[in-house]
């Protein structure tokens, strides 16, 4: 074995002449590598682990030895030295042995007794791949500790065939494996003893009366105390209880019934081991409005079910990804979260699909609001009514699925009012969260039991197509504010053309933030992204005009940008539209901003939540242009104007709850004036290159400016807008000058522009630069406050 020959060799020269290694031999040494650096080669898969279902790929590697020393694993492979190191090697050139390896001990056959197999690993998804690189942390801890503190050889053996198996459960359960890919590695690593858990007090889960291996999984989230919906809600989804949960964004609501959902499979799998009993399809259906956050939400999901002994199948349905491989999936999985559109597609066309759901415990319904807006409703419809359905023969359900014409909708509208009316009893428990819901809805759901809302867009409607099995309990965990508690928000005033040097000052003012730029239309985000990237900001796009695979790497890029950020001080832009303003959770936004107002205040309230997230704090920006005066000052009322009430009612000091409303912030003009140029400029690049790839659509340009004003195309304002002379003559004279500009035109522009950008600029407080100010001190300053002095800001000097 490789390792016996090299413990020999090493026992040969200890003590020996010393002798320093040189050429190739010497540049070949097997030594330590860590798992990263080893040369993996990919792996052809099958074709069904082939999307982003949480598997990403395998890759594997020849030629290393793996060695366990105690309970720590090494794989030495043999990597070329450079010509420095060599040189740089204290260890080398002091003729000390010529590898790496721990020196020869007492414990030495133990070494060798313990040491694996050469190994033809196949390398282990990134996961694995961590959990190797987490074996070796103990070593360092362990080093500091007393030896008679480490578990024996017996407990060590006992854990680790624990730890096996519960690995082993999970894997299975998330993602099947072709067992031929299978190999010693992950069975070797499996074998090594886990790190010892870090002591977490988790007293404050205990009255939620969850299991106890639920609250060890918790804990290795680190999760110390439920948030407050957690610990309202999830005792009610226990009871059995129907529920509709509000709370602020970024408070937890994902576990709130995350943890109920997965308790409950726990629970039924252990009775179905008990009695043998054969599984009934899928445990749980959660819809979600959007691809990301359906994304997200599995994501959550399984990162609570890791430490699980045994694990539920997650799976996700959502447009972008292939139908078949959706398919296959459903027929295995515990739990479903899904798009309603694609849910349908799948649901509709494929009766085995509905026999898995038809049996579920939990509907759930995320951001349940949104499920009503942008044309999703219809299919959420459809599900519902399709799991009411009561099983029919094969044939019948055929029929019934096939039935699309008009007249046979109605008579099955009809035939289902009847079976309402006949209320049929319901097994499931259907869970609704938003962090926006009606405020009069509460007082709606305690007056009656049945809802006659005919507004498809009313919550009512949505709640009266739902099955309830009982008048749902309404748990608001933030009756008072609807925002955030540690987010602060500002607003700053501008002219309507220009925003883009406004948000581009506002950016500069905040270097080192990760910021999420929302736009209301997708033209808007195509604009400004590469009108950023000109201006050497990281900016990446996210809109629905993207394929679902560039949606999931933008959005990898700006989570990724985190390194960056922490190197180069540089942070990342995520230009987007209100595809990301529902329920995302990019950990460590610290800056949201509003290109455009946004059109509904609940919008407002998501997209300021993408930032002050579980705890943290963050600022949310409205760029307000002054015909978006009104339209704001309404939706800052609606926003604030419940905490404005209630502090009332209550005597509390209203000045201090409005102030935690919007602050208007004056950013000094001067310093925004020193920027104009530049940006500028950028504008120029990216329209030309816009309009060049565009070609001559004369319209697009029109819709464009109309989007990036928030006015309607062939609108009164459009015209009025920017001083246009005529509908839209000088945009268009502008679109004519960008497409005919030469190669060398927009050379020079471009070269302009790199020396504008290398130019640091004076904000003229002695040797204060740019990146020296905070919008967040601005807004702790003297700044008025935003309601009721929206009128003589000053806005046109
Ligand atoms: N008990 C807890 N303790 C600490 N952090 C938690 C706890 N529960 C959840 N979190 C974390 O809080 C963050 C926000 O959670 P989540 O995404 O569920 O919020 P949300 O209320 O659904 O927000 P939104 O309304 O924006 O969708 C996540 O990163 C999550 O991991």
């Amino acid at each position: 074995m490789a390792v016996d020959k090299k413990r020999k060799n090493t026992k040969a020269h200890a003590g020996g002449p010393k002798r320093r290694k040189t050429g190739q031999q010497s540049k070949q040494t097997k030594r330590p590598v860590s798992v990263d650096a080893l040369a993996w080669k990919t792996v052809d898969i099958p074709e069904m682990f082939d999307d982003a279902e949480g598997f990403f790929g395998l890759e594997e590697i020849t030629g290393v030895d793996v060695v366990k020393e105690g309970d720590v694993v090494k794989f030495m492979a043999a990597v070329p030295k450079s010509q420095a190191e060599i040189e740089d090697d204290g260890e080398e050139f002091g003729g000390f042995d010529d590898e790496e390896t721990p020196k020869p001990s007492e414990n030495a056959d133990q070494e060798v007794e313990n040491s694996e197999p050469k190994a033809e690993a196949v390398k282990p998804p990134a996961k694995e791949k961590k959990a190797a690189k987490d074996q070796k942390k103990p070593k360092e801890q362990q080093k500091q500790q007393p030896k008679k503190e480490q578990p024996n050889k017996k407990e060590n053996k006992k854990i680790s065939e624990e730890k096996k198996k519960a690995r082993k459960n999970e894997k299975v359960a998330a993602e099947p494996k072709d067992p031929e890919l299978e190999t010693d590695l992950f069975t070797k690593l499996e074998e090594l003893p886990e790190p010892e858990e870090e002591e977490v007090d988790m007293s404050e889960w205990v009255p939620l009366d969850l299991s106890p291996r639920m609250i060890s999984t918790i804990a290795k989230l680190k999760f110390t105390k439920p948030t407050v919906i957690q610990a309202q809600a999830i005792p009610q989804i226990m009871a059995g209880h129907d529920v509709i949960g509000k709370a602020s964004t970024g408070s937890g609501k994902t576990l709130a019934f995350g943890i109920p959902v997965v308790e409950a499979w726990l629970k039924a799998a252990e009775t179905r081991k008990q009695t043998k009993e054969e599984k009934k399809g899928a445990t749980a259906l959660i819809l979600s409005p959007t691809r990301e956050l359906a994304q997200q939400i599995r994501d959550h999901l399984q990162a609570l079910c890791k430490g699980l002994p045994t694990a539920p199948y997650i799976c996700s349905v959502l447009g972008g990804m292939a139908v078949q491989k959706q398919k296959r999936q459903l027929q295995v999985a515990d739990i479903v979260i899904a798009t309603p559109g694609r849910m349908w597609e799948v649901m509709s066309s494929d009766n085995s699909v509905l026999a898995t759901l038809r049996n579920i415990s939990f509907l759930v319904l995320d951001e349940a609001d949104r499920l009503l807006k942008d044309g999703h409703f219809k299919e959420a419809e459809d599900i519902f009514k399709a799991l009411d359905r009561p099983p029919v023969e094969e044939n019948t359900e055929d029929q019934k699925m096939a039935n699309t014409d008009e007249e046979g909708k109605e008579e099955e509208e009809e035939e289902e009012e009847e079976e309402e009316e006949e209320e049929p009893v319901n097994k499931r428990q259907t869970l609704i969260f938003s962090a926006t819901f009606n405020k009069n809805l509460q007082q709606k759901l305690a007056g009656k039991s049945k809802f006659k809302a005919t507004n498809t867009q009313d919550m009512e409607y949505l709640l009266q197509k739902l099955n309830f099995r009982e008048t749902p309990k309404f748990v608001d965990a933030n009756p008072v504010h609807q925002m955030a508690e540690n987010l602060k928000e500002g607003l700053i005033m501008c002219g309507d053309m220009e925003k883009d040097l406004y948000l581009y000052a506002t950016l500069m003012l905040q270097p080192t933030r990760r910021a999420l730029v929302f736009t209301n239309s997708v033209n808007s985000v195509r604009r400004l992204t590469p009108l950023l990237e000109n201006l050497n900001l990281p900016a990446f796009p996210l809109h629905s005009g993207m394929i679902q695979q560039a949606r999931l790497r933008s959005i990898d890029r700006f989570k990724a940008n985190e390194a960056a950020k922490k190197k180069n001080g540089s942070a990342a832009i995520l230009v987007a539209t209100d595809v990301a303003a529902r329920g995302l959770d990019i950990p460590e936004v610290d800056l949201v901003i509003h290109y455009h107002v946004p059109r509904a205040a609940e919008d407002y309230v998501h997209r300021s939540g993408r930032t002050a997230r579980a705890n943290n704090s963050g600022t949310s920006i409205l760029l307000c242009g002054p015909k978006e005066a009104v339209p704001t000052q309404r939706l800052v009322a609606k926003v604030h104007a419940q905490a404005e009430v209630k502090a009332g009612n209550s005597g509390n000091n209203t000045k201090k709850l409005v102030s935690s409303g919007l602050r208007t912030i004056d950013i000094d003009r001067r310093i925004v004036a020193k920027l104009r140029e530049r940006v500028d400029l950028a504008k120029k690049i990216a329209d030309a290159v816009q309009a060049k790839t565009q070609g001559g659509k004369e319209d697009d340009w029109m819709k464009k400016a109309a989007e990036d004003l928030g006015v309607d195309y062939d609108s009164e304002e459009l015209e009025k807008a920017g001083k246009w002379g005529g509908k839209g003559s000088a945009k268009k004279q502008k679109q004519k000058e960008a497409q005919q500009m030469s190669k060398a035109e927009l050379g020079a522009l471009r070269a302009a522009l790199r020396d504008l950008l290398n130019q640091r600029i004076n904000t003229g407080v002695s040797e204060r630069y740019l990146t020296g100010l905070d919008v967040t001190d601005l807004l702790k300053g003297e700044q008025g406050l935003f309601l009721g002095q929206v009128d003589g800001l000053g806005l046109d000097d």
